[in-house]
């Protein structure tokens, strides 16, 4: 099957730059995307974009490539609850790879076995309207309660302005929650200003609660964008990033959202998007915290 790509899609970034910030041993990229290839793992039909391909040899070399050592795949909405794709980017990682699916209620227990076998951890609830279709709480309700008896978390992905509507709902969640991308704060506003407050205290407040303190590149409203060598790029979002890196060490993550999908302005260089890191993680404690201590304690619990 072919499929044409949603007018005006960037592709992701071709040779990106070496980054100058060495990423301790065993860091992960705990946030990152498989897209088909389309001719081998169709697109979804109710899909809201159609991307460009982006394989799973082409994730593990920018692996490589930015010295990382492990990968989260979290399953890209263009799939839709077809978890083909992700899931063969983890079997054929060398257990380098764990993911995270998107499931419905009519997924059998055998199904979310198998999953699990092939390095599944988590589901992924999405409430950005444009990405999905809205699904009942109760049939989340319902995936929480049965991936809670595999050791699963959920991670959820919301914009900021929606999160006191959906606070009850979170906070009844049964499992750890890894939240996307600092649940999209408007880095317009203030980092001490009443949205991004009510954020920090739903971590503050309920310590089951995780963020992936990813996506400058979404979230900056002012740049300068990661391209050009740039070395303090997205500088609006440090500090909303650092705040969540040095108020909560124990429970961040971080990933470079390859292939990034969606994006409308620029594509960023992948290499200096890890520069990025010691800007928001100014330590090497805090370092290896957020890139090799906490998303091992989530998806290789094994191992440590
Ligand atoms: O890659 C991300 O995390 C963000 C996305 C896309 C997405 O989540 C998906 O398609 O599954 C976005 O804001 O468009």
């Amino acid at each position: 099957m072919t499929f044409e790509k949603t007018p005006g899609w960037l592709d992701w970034y071709a040779n990106p730059s070496k980054p100058r910030f060495k990423v301790p041993a065993g860091s992960v990229d705990a946030h990152c995307h498989v897209f088909g290839p389309g001719a081998e793992f169709p697109f979804a039909p109710e899909r809201k974009y159609t991307p460009c391909d982006a394989s799973k040899q082409q994730l593990y070399a920018l692996r490589d490539h930015l010295g990382f050592a492990r990968n989260v795949v979290v399953q890209a909405t263009c799939h839709g609850a077809d978890n083909r794709a992700m899931v063969d980017a983890l079997v054929h990682s060398n257990g380098r790879a764990r993911g995270v699916a998107t499931v419905k209620r009519s997924v059998s227990d055998a199904e979310l076995q198998a999953m699990h076998d092939s390095g599944v951890r988590g589901v992924r609830f999405n409430f950005v309207k444009r990405l999905v279709d809205f699904t009942p709480k109760d049939e989340l309700v319902e995936i929480a309660e049965r991936i809670k008896t595999l050791g699963w978390h959920v991670v959820i992905y919301f914009e900021a302005v929606d999160l006191p509507e959906l606070w009850d709902f979170f906070t009844a969640l049964p499992t750890t929650i890894v939240v996307d991308h600092m649940g999209r704060p408007d880095v317009g506003k203030p980092v001490d200003g009443p949205e991004f407050e009510l954020f920090v205290r739903f971590m503050r407040e309920h310590s089951n609660v995780w963020s992936k303190v990813s996506c400058p590149e979404r979230l900056s409203v002012s740049g300068p964008p990661a391209l050009h060598g740039e070395q303090h790029a997205y500088r609006d979002v440090v500090p909303f990033a650092r705040r969540i890196v040095e108020s909560f060490p124990d429970r961040v993550l971080w990933g470079t959202d390859w292939p990034h999908p969606n994006l409308k302005d620029h594509m960023p260089d992948d290499g200096l998007l890890v520069d990025f890191i010691p800007h928001i993680a100014p330590t090497a404690e805090l370092q290896r915290k957020l890139l090799v201590d906490n998303p091992m304690r989530l998806y290789w619990p094994e191992e440590t």
